[in-house]
């Protein structure tokens, strides 16, 4: 094979000493004898809006299980060790040629509308690259069945889509309107009443659940109360106990479980996201099997954080004890802080110094867990095991935890530390998972702590939605290009969500409004772009679809095109040697890729940091990433520009890339003569070739 290659050659991944010299290794030489620059015809490709997707193909060969290849039997075995990609990405490769594929990503949230295997099916076709769960509607039994469907799809038709789950988050939002599906129209001038009652159902008329207990005493009468951020308005004309009652100023339809916000002389009111820590905001059904271990059924827990005061943190004493106990992992015990009259409330009789240790460890543990401190650390608090109000959002992370998702959204993030907590809940409950956790941009607060919070998390969302409803509608987009730019700056995913196609919940066509939103976002480079209402519960949700691919599709090729993208500023951003040599070698790799406007970038790479540190540069050709494991594969499915595929490889570069180069080309998706540059994170080389 000819090729040139450029090899940083370093004697152990993690050099001890930065004065050590970036040498060339003496047995191979620095270059390889020049090949012949190939003449490279122009792809001119249709992606225009009315084409259809392609036809899924299952095309997996192998088992996908062979051991580490390496040595010199690559042809050999090169067909029994297969190669893992999925059928609609090879199949858009092998119609539009690999440079035009799609850069931007495609998330969609499951719903009504979509929770069908046939439904996810025409999805994952139609280029869906993550499938959203949002905890806040349906159960967890529901979503449950859709992430087992996906992942049938996975198996049996050979798609790799990713799955991620939302949470719900400290928002205040209104209960189901009589019916989980259904939905009331408020009329002006109407009186409703919202109340933290629990009724039973049929709700008496132009009544409203709210979900957040304080919220009777926490507003004011001559509040603005808003749905969804300003679709109905309401003013609270006066407060009866629990009870609430407002005028409509501004009619529409209350739809189940809408955002709540109230206002008072022209500013949010914002106490309980000030107030509330992100993860906890839900009320327990003691009596729902599924809710964590066993609950006395009985079991009335009080549920609310509420009412000033500072929050408690975890005293250091209790921690030291419970770490002298044999606890392996006290890190993720401290957990955001603790509300001192709410343990009051619920605690009384304990000594002080018990309560906030108590209070830890139930909402990052289980019942199990606590009562095992309980019994070894502090004996007295026995009967705590009794009442405990483990939040759903903890439970929901139990959940996603346990099914293995691919990624969690934390809605309503205000600061890193809820970020690096979870981070760590997570790793010591699932020592081999890597699950990413998706930092939602959607309150004041993360905007004020924006790029500590993006720092401490594995991916952001710009999550409209709720910014729209905290902030001027007229900041949202300004917010929104500095989370995307922030994101790449510091190599983090970052996905653009919220009623992008709105109007196509109920149209087959979108607005022109909403295809130049679509394709600002695409401009921006942002790393997926999401559709929530639109495939949840929309007529059209592969409609939509279709539009997001074939915008995505047209502006990446105009702007790739008109060699329109300014550069952007890429900081360095790696803190130990070994990550500095990957990301100059990757930053290196994309400028030769647009210089030499080469075909792709072969990147091998066990984590996905590699490939990441490729997609942050956005070059002009698609990168395709090898990875060996199943979920870095799948999690790379977020990220701009990257084509993963699954595949056991050796540190042997040369066989490696040979036998890439044999499987590819076994199912067309490359072909002799295409040039590629071939970057690793087990041997730190940039290397130019011609695909034999
Ligand atoms: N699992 C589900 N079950 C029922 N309805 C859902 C589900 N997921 C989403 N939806 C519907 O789709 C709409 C849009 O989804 P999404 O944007 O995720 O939620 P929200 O509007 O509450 O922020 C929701 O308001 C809800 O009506
Ligand atoms: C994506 C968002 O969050 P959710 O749909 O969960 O409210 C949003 O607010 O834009
Ligand atoms: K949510
Ligand atoms: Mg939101």
């Amino acid at each position: 094979m000819a090729s040139q290659a450029l090899h940083f050659l370093i004697p152990t991944y993690s050099a001890p000493n930065r004065s050590l010299s970036r040498v060339s290794s003496p047995s191979k030489p620095l270059l390889f004898a020049q090949s012949p620059r190939r003449v490279r015809p122009i792809s001119a490709i249709s992606s225009d809006i009315e084409s259809s997707p392609s036809s899924p193909s299952v095309l997996i060969s192998g088992n996908g299980k062979g051991g580490i290849f390496g040595g010199d039997g690559a042809a050999a075995v090169a067909d029994a060790s297969g190669i893992e990609v999925d059928a609609v990405t090879e199949a858009e490769m092998k119609e539009n040629g690999f440079r035009s594929t799609r850069r931007t990503k495609l998330v969609c949230t499951i719903g009504p509308a979509t929770c069908g295997f046939e439904q996810l099916e025409a999805l994952a076709v139609g280029g869906m690259n993550v499938a959203r769960i949002n905890m806040c509607h349906g159960t967890r039994d529901w979503h449950r069945r859709v992430i087992e469907q996906v992942r049938r799809l996975n198996e049996e038709k050979g798609y790799a889509v990713a799955i991620m789950m939302d949470t719900e988050g400290s928002e205040i939002h209104m209960g189901d309107v009589g019916g989980a599906a259904s939905a009331a129209r408020a009329e002006d001038g109407e009186i409703w009443t919202f109340s933290v009652r629990a009724f039973d159902s049929p709700l008496p008329e132009r009544t409203i659940n709210v979900n957040y207990e304080g919220f009777a005493e926490d507003v004011k009468v001559g509040d603005d109360l808003l749905v969804d951020g300003g679709m109905v308005r309401f003013e609270v004309i006066e407060k009866i106990g629990p009870d609430v009652k407002c005028r409509c100023t501004d009619p529409g339809l209350l739809l189940p479980r809408a955002n709540l916000t109230f206002w008072r002389d022209g500013s949010l009111v914002r106490e309980r996201n000030a107030m509330l820590p992100t993860i906890s905001s839900k009320s327990v059904d003691a009596t729902d099997p599924s809710a964590g271990d066993n609950y006395p059924p009985d079991l009335v827990v009080p549920q609310k954080w509420r009412s000033g005061g500072d929050p408690y943190p975890l005293d250091p004493t209790v921690r030291e004890e419970w770490r002298s106990n044999g606890e392996s992992d006290p890190a993720h015990l401290q957990p955001m802080a603790v509300h001192p009259q709410f343990i009051i409330k619920w605690n009384c009789g304990l000594k002080v110094k018990s309560m906030p240790m108590a209070f830890v460890v139930i909402i990052g543990h289980s019942i199990g867990i606590l009562k095992a401190a309980a019994e070894s650390v502090l004996p007295h608090l026995t009967n705590v095991t009794l009442h405990h109000p483990l939040p759903i959002d903890w439970l929901d992370i139990d959940f996603g935890i346990s099914e293995g998702v691919d990624f969690i959204a934390i809605s309503f993030v205000k600061s890193a530390e809820v970020i690096t907590h979870l981070k760590s809940y997570i790793a010591a409950r699932s020592r081999d998972s890597d699950i990413a956790v998706i930092a939602k941009i959607e309150s004041v607060d993360s905007l004020k702590n924006l790029e500590e919070i993006i720092r401490a998390s594995d991916g952001a969302m710009v999550a409209r939605g709720d910014l729209g409803a905290q902030i001027p509608l007229e900041q949202v987009p300004s917010a929104q290009q500095k989370i995307v730019q922030l994101c790449r700056q510091l190599d983090r995913p970052v996905i653009v969500a919220s009623q992008l196609l709105e109007s196509m919940i109920e149209y087959p066509t979108p607005t022109r409004a909403e295809v130049a939103d679509v394709s600002e976002a695409v401009r921006q480079r942002a790393d997926a772009l999401m559709l929530s209402g639109e495939s949840a519960m929309g007529q059209y949700p592969e409609k939509a679809l279709t539009v997001l691919r074939s915008v995505s599709l047209r502006i990446e090729k105009w702007w790739r095109e008109e060699k329109r993208q300014e550069a952007m500023v890429l900081p360095e951003i790696s803190s130990s040697f070994a990550d500095s040599i990957s990301e100059e070698i990757c930053n290196s790799a994309a400028k030769m890729a647009d210089n030499l406007e080469v075909d792709a970038i072969f990147v091998y790479t066990k984590a996905g940091q590699m490939a990441s540190l490729l997609s942050r540069c956005r070059p002009d050709c698609p990168i395709f990433a090898f990875t060996t494991t199943t979920s870095v594969r799948r999690r790379l499915n977020l990220q701009w520009g990257l084509i993963p595929f699954r595949l056991n490889f050796s540190d042997d570069m040369e066989s490696n890339l040979n036998r890439t180069f044999s499987l590819l080309k076994a199912r067309g998706m490359i072909q002799s003569g295409d040039l590629v540059i071939a970057v690793s994170d087990m041997l730190q080389s940039i290397q130019v070739m011609n695909v034999p």
